[in-house]
């Protein structure tokens, strides 16, 4: 099969012609132009009728990924109810302290609602607002901005004493069901046809291994990292990065998938090859295509289709070629550094893929000067 160039910076709604045919007509709907997305050969190819393509990036011909970086919360697991009951838990410490310090009602309502705007929780919808901190940002993130806001108004309460009410609420996504069913068995599928699976969380390290055990896909996850594992979180390119050194590949050979505009920031800042946005969890469909998407797609499940239009990986031998990355610019030049899509200068080598899986601290325990950008 092959992709044929389409115009730049046209946004898509493929719409699927009939199963004999073997191409699919783009019609654009901002007017930027048209252009014709081509499957040779494929007659039993389905792309979802809502699916939209950012036709500018689409990758080139022959580009298939090497690694599928998946979000958690949101992209495969269903975590709506478990911020919701973290949102009413912290409430609940918030409204006993203003109790403690007799505030009037109205002052500690208005105190509970700065509360939900920082954190992005909409009364209203009795949801997370799409793509806020609450669904988007590492923990540490979340409980900094909770901690400022409360102080800023006039709570007495710490940092240290927020970090504590959290915690006492333990792992709150540990029982999060999948999103799709029979998620085992769906990445058993990818990594059948030689795809490196990863996860990229700004959720902890203990609340995503209780995740992955209680799916049942551990021993699927070739690589994972998790918010408390790095020192920028998404939307910065840094996770990213990171995995990618741990995998030994490209940040254009990964396809980034998730359901916020962090995830979309991070593949976008990290120049993966095929940024996609699922409607699972928080961002809408217009937010993740402004922030990254190339595709957008109903859920990971429609992954399958999206990947049969590219063309097939062979499947990865024991020991296969990877690649270190080397540059003239450390992760820690890259704080002050805007965060584009950068140029990665690569050499390749052979490394073993078939390794366990190992947590993003231990593997990326070396130097963080081993990765580097250029710029
Ligand atoms: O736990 C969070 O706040 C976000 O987690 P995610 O990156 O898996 O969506």
């Amino acid at each position: 099969m092959n992709l044929r160039a389409l115009p730049a910076n046209a946004y898509c709604i493929a719409s699927v012609s009939s199963s004999a045919s073997s191409s699919i007509t783009m019609t654009t709907i901002n007017g930027r132009g048209s252009g014709l997305l081509s499957v040779g050969g494929a007659s039993s190819f389905t792309l979802p009728a809502t699916t939209r393509v950012r036709v500018a990036s689409w990758p080139p011909e022959e580009w298939a990924p090497k690694m599928i970086v998946f979000d958690k919360d949101g992209t495969l697991g269903e975590c709506t109810q478990a911020l919701k009951i973290w949102c009413n838990r912290m409430t609940e410490k918030i409204l006993y302290k203003c109790l403690a310090m007799n505030l009037s009602r109205e002052k500690a309502n208005f105190i509970v609602s700065s509360f939900y705007s920082v954190i992005g929780w909409s009364v209203e919808k009795d949801d997370v607002v799409p793509s806020a901190p609450l669904s988007a940002n590492s923990w540490a993130d979340i409980l900094d901005v909770t901690a400022e806001c409360l102080a800023e108004l006039g709570l007495r309460v710490s940092i240290d004493e927020v970090a504590c009410w959290h915690e006492s609420l333990g792992d709150i996504h540990v029982q999060d069901p999948p999103l799709i069913n029979n998620l085992a068995h769906f990445l058993t599928d990818l990594k059948s046809q030689g795809i490196l699976i990863s996860i990229c969380t700004s959720d902890d390290r203990s609340s995503t291994t209780a995740c992955m055990r209680n799916w049942q896909i551990e021993h699927l996850v070739d690589y994972c990292i998790c918010g408390d594992e790095v020192e920028r979180s998404k939307p910065s390119r840094q996770p990213l990065l990171n995995l990618c050194r741990q995998a030994g590949v490209m940040p254009h050979e990964c396809l980034v998938v998730g359901d916020t505009s962090s995830d979309m920031g991070m593949g976008l800042n990290g120049g993966a090859g095929l940024v996609v946005g699922v409607l699972t969890g928080s961002g809408t469909k217009q937010q993740l295509l402004d922030t990254g998407a190339h595709v957008v797609l109903p859920n990971i499940g429609h992954l399958k289709d999206l990947l049969r239009c590219l063309p097939p990986r062979e499947v990865a031998p024991s020991s296969t070629t990877v690649v270190s990355v080397e540059s003239d610019a450390s992760i820690d030049d890259m704080r002050n550094e805007e965060e584009t899509a950068a140029s990665l200068l690569v050499s390749m080598k052979s490394k073993d893929h078939s390794l366990p899986l190992k947590a993003g601290k231990e593997q990326t325990g070396d130097n963080d000067d081993d990765v580097s950008v250029l710029s």
